[in-house]
């Protein structure tokens, strides 16, 4: 669904000479799979979200979405980011029909669309609301659901729970496997969080600093739903930790261990 063909990516800062931030990545993301991008700070996770959303271009090699060149952004490739991005002054209920007007569809065959994925993420009482008066949570929930509303084929997802509370970043994280269960759309899905990849992911590709961008993919072959404190799933997270050890010269990571005698931070 979505490949990576030898893919690298350099930034300029102010004529200094470029800095590479991908080099020769190769990737295909499957049909219906969910894949989990993990690795330390820097090492170019959104850079490969991004140019998969066709926010940027890379430069050297080819991003392909079902088989084509991706030229720019497309209602085929959902993008939701770590803060929720809603309009301030449209309802709940707006905020969904907003993008499905812009791509042609009217009357109650929108509003219909737009109430559906409203019930699918919980939000049936809350369509008449305004951002301003949902919680943080919430306003996520509704920024899954009018990017799903949408039906792309393919979700890009970048860090879309980090900034919630730890039992509400669980229920949103059960919710889209729900979502995703129900419809298998194929998932691309940024994290710092190894308990997060071990929970979603049917992949998790852990990236590592330029040289060796992709550093090791890892299937996880856990049955879903997954139990957070069964043994298979401590064992999926302790191989997880392990990989991110190993990584050479990290910048950050955050490997979900305590960082006694080391600079690793753990946010779980
Ligand atoms: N538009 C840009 N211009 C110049 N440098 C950039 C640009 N975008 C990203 N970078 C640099 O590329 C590197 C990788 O950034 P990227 O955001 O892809 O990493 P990341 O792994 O997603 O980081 P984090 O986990 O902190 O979000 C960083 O050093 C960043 O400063």
């Amino acid at each position: 669904m979505i490949r990576f063909e030898h893919v690298s990516q350099d930034y300029f800062h102010n004529g200094a000479s470029p800095v590479t931030v991908l080099a020769d990545v190769n990737l295909d993301v499957r049909e219906g799979e969910f894949v989990c991008v993990l690795g330390p700070s820097g090492c170019g996770k959104t850079t490969l979200l991004n140019l998969a959303a066709g926010f940027i271009f890379p430069s050297r090699g080819r991003v392909l979405f079902d088989g084509r060149a991706v030229a720019g952004p497309g209602p085929e490739r959902g993008v939701v980011f770590q803060d929720a991005t809603l309009f301030p002054w449209l309802s709940v209920a707006k905020n969904v029909e907003f993008g499905l007007a812009l791509n042609g569809l009217r009357g109650r065959f929108l509003r219909r669309r737009a109430r559906g994925y409203l019930d699918r993420l919980g939000l049936n009482g809350h369509a008449d609301k305004y951002p301003h008066a949902l919680s943080g949570g919430m306003r996520q929930r509704v920024a899954i659901a009018r990017v799903l509303a949408l039906e792309p084929k393919v979700l890009l997802m970048d860090e879309p729970f980090s900034a919630l509370d730890a039992n509400t970043r669980e229920r949103l994280q059960d919710e889209l496997l729900r979502v995703w269960t129900a419809r298998r759309r194929t998932v691309l899905y940024v994290t710092h969080s190894v308990e997060e990849a071990a929970y979603l992911a049917d992949r998790v590709v852990v990236m590592g600093p330029a040289e060796n961008s992709l550093f090791r993919q890892i299937e996880v072959i856990l049955p879903r739903p997954r139990n957070r404190s069964g043994a298979a799933f401590l064992k999926t997270k302790a191989a997880l930790r392990e990989v991110l050890a190993a990584l050479p010269c990290c910048i950050q990571t955050d490997i979900g261990a305590p960082a006694t005698g080391s600079t690793k931070r753990s946010r779980e």
